[in-house]
């Protein structure tokens, strides 16, 4: 049969989808689920991990039923997928022994804090290239060896598996043959040495994780192992590519030279900085990452994480209920006085990069009695462009590049286009809205593509990258700068800075 399809699976954080792609990568078909979200205490987030694989296989299936097509007709599988939320399982039963953690959980704070006490920051960062924080999967995978009864004895007898998402969803496609993952997603471990590419033992028995509960690590662009038998009618698809989504959104923006920045605006904001083979190690509170590997060869970043982007246009809605649909900032945005100057700070979960400060939470300040929807909403959209600033001045702080930074944007914030003309006036920069929006996936694709020998090389798939618009700055340097010192001013008023 004629292969002539590509299936991207991109389990995120909210939802799992699956998008089909032609032989030209042309999107074709989209599903997508949404599945519940449990927070079982203030500051934790968990997901039932038979909803992340069943909305997964769901959505396959849907696709291609959308379609019309076999499985048959599927040359290769690529695996996006929301990166740090750590499972463990039982490798004989396959069932997992708690639910996931996700990303976003808190609960092990305070582990981190005594660890930095203990003075082991420098050590993690410098294999790592991540700061001691909640957010990545090392200390969570502690805790459910510490928390739930007997694990550790289990992990240590070599009865439990961890895994990132990608890896559980491997396993199971693979009718439990294949325990892998790949280098993008085991930098977000915090277990991973990034320039030695290996798992780190001092880092192990710091966290005290056996290691044969670990995955093995492949290259982003590979053999990952072959769909069972029973799930596609028999079909024996592979699994060509897997990368985390960011990472996996840098490969489809086609920033494979150094120096050249992808920004995500879903729920978040995560930016990217191709930084070539060198690993550089941020002065600025950024981190260092994997941005894809080929051939055995890392190419590293600088990531910049905001926890909350688009996800405070949800609250404008859901939780002001001053808009019924996101897109209705724009004309409000517009339609706001020019003589208001109101911030937002949006740090409902704390802030991320450049700040890391779980404890402060959101603030708006500059309110008058003329101070409206129109003006709240405003805010609301600029803090997504004054903390996208907060990270590319951090980054060219790190990164001494000399060419002129243009930003590649995608995610569904993008569609906004004050907003996205609001962010090139603050960087003072172009910033660059693609035809393809759904990168993430169409990374993931590229990936299982490049492995099955259907898609072009990188230099070749670069070239094929098209521009649906250019944002260019339009506002007076000099305002902009005072604007983000306002900005700078209410952030500093958050942290409790004594200076402000
Ligand atoms: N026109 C718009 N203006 C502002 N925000 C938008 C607009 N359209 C979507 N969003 C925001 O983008 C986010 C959805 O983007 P998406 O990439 O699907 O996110 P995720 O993958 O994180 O769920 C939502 O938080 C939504 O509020
Ligand atoms: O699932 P998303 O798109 O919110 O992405 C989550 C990130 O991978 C977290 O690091």
């Amino acid at each position: 049969m004629q292969k002539d399809y590509i299936l991207a699976i991109d389990q995120g954080t909210t939802s799992s989808r699956a998008i089909i792609f032609d032989r030209d990568l042309k999107p074709l078909t989209t599903a997508q689920a949404e599945f519940t979200q449990h927070f079982p205490q203030s500051g934790w987030v968990e997901h039932d991990p038979e909803d992340l694989w069943s909305t997964t296989i769901d959505m396959c299936q849907q696709a291609l039923k959308a379609l019309d097509i076999n499985a048959g007709a599927i040359a290769a599988i690529g695996i996006t997928n929301q990166r740090e939320t750590t499972l463990v399982w039982d490798k004989h039963t396959g069932k997992a022994i708690y639910p996931a953690i996700v990303w976003q959980d808190r609960r092990t704070a305070d582990y981190c804090r005594d660890l930095k006490a203990a003075g082991h920051e420098d050590m993690v960062a410098g294999k790592t290239g991540l700061l001691l924080d909640p957010y990545f999967s090392a200390t969570k995978l502690h805790w459910i060896l510490t928390h739930v009864d007997g694990a550790m004895a289990r992990a240590k007898a070599g009865d439990l598996l961890f895994g990132t998402v990608d890896s559980y969803i491997i396993w199971r496609l693979t009718g439990q043959a294949a325990h892998v993952t790949d280098a993008t997603n085991a930098a977000r471990t915090m277990l991973y040495n990034i320039a030695e590419g290996c798992w780190d033992q001092e880092l192990l028995d710091l966290f005290e994780i056996p290691a044969h509960m670990l995955p093995e690590v492949k290259d982003s662009s590979g053999h990952f192992g072959t769909t069972h038998d029973d799930l596609f009618d028999g079909a024996a698809i592979p699994i060509l590519g897997v990368a985390g989504d960011q990472q996996a959104a840098t490969v489809g923006q086609a920033c494979f030279q150094p120096g050249m920045i992808k920004s995500t605006y879903g729920t978040g904001c995560f930016a990217l900085m191709n930084t070539g083979d060198k690993i550089v190690y941020s002065s600025n509170r950024l981190l260092t990452t994997i941005a894809y590997q080929l051939d055995g060869k890392p190419t590293y970043a600088l990531e910049g994480s905001i926890f909350i982007a688009g996800a405070v246009v949800q609250w404008l809605r859901d939780g002001l209920k001053i808009i019924s649909s996101a897109s209705e900032t724009q004309a409000l945005a517009e339609s706001a006085s020019d003589t208001e100057q109101v911030y937002l700070v949006p740090a409902f979960t704390g802030l991320g990069a450049p700040y890391w400060n779980a404890d402060c939470r959101g603030a708006i300040f500059g309110l008058t009695r003329n101070t409206g929807p129109a003006e709240i909403a405003k805010a609301a959209l600029e803090s997504v462009a004054y903390q996208t600033r907060d990270l590319t001045e951090a980054m060219s702080a790190d990164w001494h590049n000399t060419g002129e930074t243009v930003l590649r944007i995608d995610g569904g914030m993008v569609a906004n286009n004050w907003a996205m003309q609001m962010l090139s006036n603050q960087l003072g920069a172009p910033v660059d809205r693609p035809v393809i929006t759904e990168t993430t996936a169409l990374g993931a694709a590229y990936l299982a593509g490049l492995a099955a020998g259907i898609c072009a090389p990188p230099d070749e798939f670069a070239a094929s990258w098209k521009l649906e618009k250019r944002f260019e700055p339009n506002l007076d340097r000099d305002y902009s700068d005072t604007l983000y010192a306002g900005w700078k001013q209410a952030v500093a008023r958050l942290l409790h800075d004594p200076e402000s």
